[in-house]
């Protein structure tokens, strides 16, 4: 069974088919990439599978359960998270404590809970301690302690990353996570997400198809709101319909 499945997913803006009959699965432990010219759909077909918008026809899964309409933080607890492609950091705090942060709202800041003080010094040490351990994934534990304003474009990718794999996700969906960020930067981000693809399906939309070919394990192609080819790196850049979308 896959991990997420779209059904016949359309999505309309006035007159504009922006997504027009999607059908598309993501696997677990995959690296799916969706690519397209300007406009063909990629940033609806996130929001769609993320609850942004709510498709106007069609179904999700996500393996057994229907998840359609469902809201963004619902589908956050049902374990699908979202990366930006302008990392949502908090600049004067320290790169642990965005982690940290990753998880929301802290437990410890109801004012019941802080009569219990022990306990929630506890959960407080624990949660910085999962922190570090995720910031050794992603290689930025040498930084733990210094503002995020401090970080390169680079590694703020690699903090937004890290902050999503505080709530433990099932799928995680990237927009543009190679925007901006230098070759050898991005080479080191797919590596990371390669390791992490062992426990999760990660789904990516991404321009940059000279570095990010070697990691796809399965592309999707969009045009004009539909999937136009689908398959290995290679089958869906060879094809004549997506050399035609691209150069048309
Ligand atoms: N909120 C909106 N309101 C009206 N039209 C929209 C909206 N969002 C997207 N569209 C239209 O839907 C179509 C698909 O847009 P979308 O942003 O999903 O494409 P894209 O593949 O992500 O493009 P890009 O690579 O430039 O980000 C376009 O014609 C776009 O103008």
């Amino acid at each position: 069974m896959s991990l997420l499945k779209l059904d016949s997913v359309s999505k309309y803006f006035g007159g504009i088919k922006a997504l027009d009959s999607v059908t598309l699965e993501i696997e677990n432990s995959k690296f799916t990439l969706l690519i397209g010219p300007n406009g063909s759909g990629k940033s609806t077909l996130i929001n769609v599978v993320t609850g942004i918008y709510k498709p106007d026809s069609g179904s999700i899964f996500l393996e057994d359960r229907n998840i359609t309409g469902k809201k963004p933080h619902e589908l956050y607890k049902l374990g699908i998270v979202r990366t930006f492609q302008n990392p949502q950091i908090f600049p004067n705090l320290s790169v642990l404590d965005n982690v940290i942060l990753g998880i929301s709202p802290i437990k410890g800041e109801s004012i019941l809970r802080s009569l219990f003080k022990p306990i929630w010094l506890r959960e407080e040490e624990e949660l910085a301690e999962k922190a570090y351990n995720i910031l050794k994934i992603v290689k930025l534990d040498r930084l733990w302690d210094r503002p995020a304003r401090e970080l390169s474009g680079g590694q703020l990718k690699l903090l937004e990353i890290a902050r999503s794999l505080m709530t433990r996700p099932r799928l995680l969906v990237m927009d543009e996570p190679l925007a901006g960020v230098n070759p050898q930067l991005a080479k080191e981000i797919l590596n990371i997400l390669t390791d992490l693809k062992r426990d999760i399906g990660i789904f990516v939309v991404e321009h940059r198809l000279d570095i990010v070919a070697n990691y796809a394990d399965y592309v999707y192609a969009m045009f004009m709101g539909k999937v136009i080819a689908k398959g290995s790196v290679n089958d869906v850049l060879n094809n004549p319909t997506v050399v035609d979308a691209y150069l048309g």
